[in-house]
């Protein structure tokens, strides 16, 4: 591996599941403007958002390994649904999921000078009904508004998923075993 890693991203959680599997890295959060990448496929939008944040933060550090992420939920409708903007629109989201099933998709890009792999994973995560009061409340503790498709899985919302089929670490936001995988061929 290259001298210094560094992960290219704001999100908590990903630095803590990337404690998981580098002892050593630093954090610099990307400045990728999003919303300037234009694509219908949801896998391929995930994989073009990693590797665009992972991008901006290593022209910046051309030395090192520089790990970049994305995640989104796809609705039972096929919806791309990234970080609410607003407690309406995290409603809306939440209606949608109750009771259904949905997929999760996390892009990752690890880049090196001379080296990229970009990857995505999908899982497929069921909600029990939930009815218009839990929602409210789930909306009340505040945890759906940093978080794609407006629920955290490893927060309140744990309490309200059925069933899960695949990696959760990839719902949480950072596909821990894969990219372990990954990593080892840099
Ligand atoms: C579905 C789900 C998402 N999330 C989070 C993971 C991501 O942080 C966030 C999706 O937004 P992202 O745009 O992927 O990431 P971010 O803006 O938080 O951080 P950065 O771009 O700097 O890496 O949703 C959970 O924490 N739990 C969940 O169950």
């Amino acid at each position: 591996m290259s001298k210094m890693v560094i992960l290219a991203s704001q999100s908590p959680r990903r630095k803590e599941l990337l404690q998981m599997i580098v002892p050593k890295f630093s954090i610099e959060p990307s400045h990728f403007e999003e919303k300037a990448v234009q694509e219908r496929i949801p896998e391929r939008l995930v994989r073009l958002l990693a590797e665009g944040k992972a991008k901006t933060v290593w022209e910046k550090h051309p030395e090192d390994l520089v790990i970049g992420c994305d995640t989104i939920v796809l609705s039972p409708d096929h919806e791309v649904f990234g970080i609410p903007e607003n407690r309406e629109e995290a409603k809306r989201m939440l209606l949608s999921l109750s009771g259904r099933t949905h997929r999760v998709i996390t892009g990752v890009c690890v880049m090196r000078r001379g080296k990229k792999s970009v990857f995505h994973q999908t899982t497929k995560v069921t909600f029990q009904m939930l009815t218009d009061s839990e929602i409210e409340a789930y909306l009340d503790t505040g945890e759906p508004f940093d978080k794609a498709g407006a629920y955290g899985i490893q927060g309140y919302a744990g309490a309200l998923v059925e069933r899960i089929n695949g990696d959760y670490y990839s719902v949480v936001g950072l596909p821990v075993a894969k990219l372990r995988k990954v990593l080892q061929k840099f």
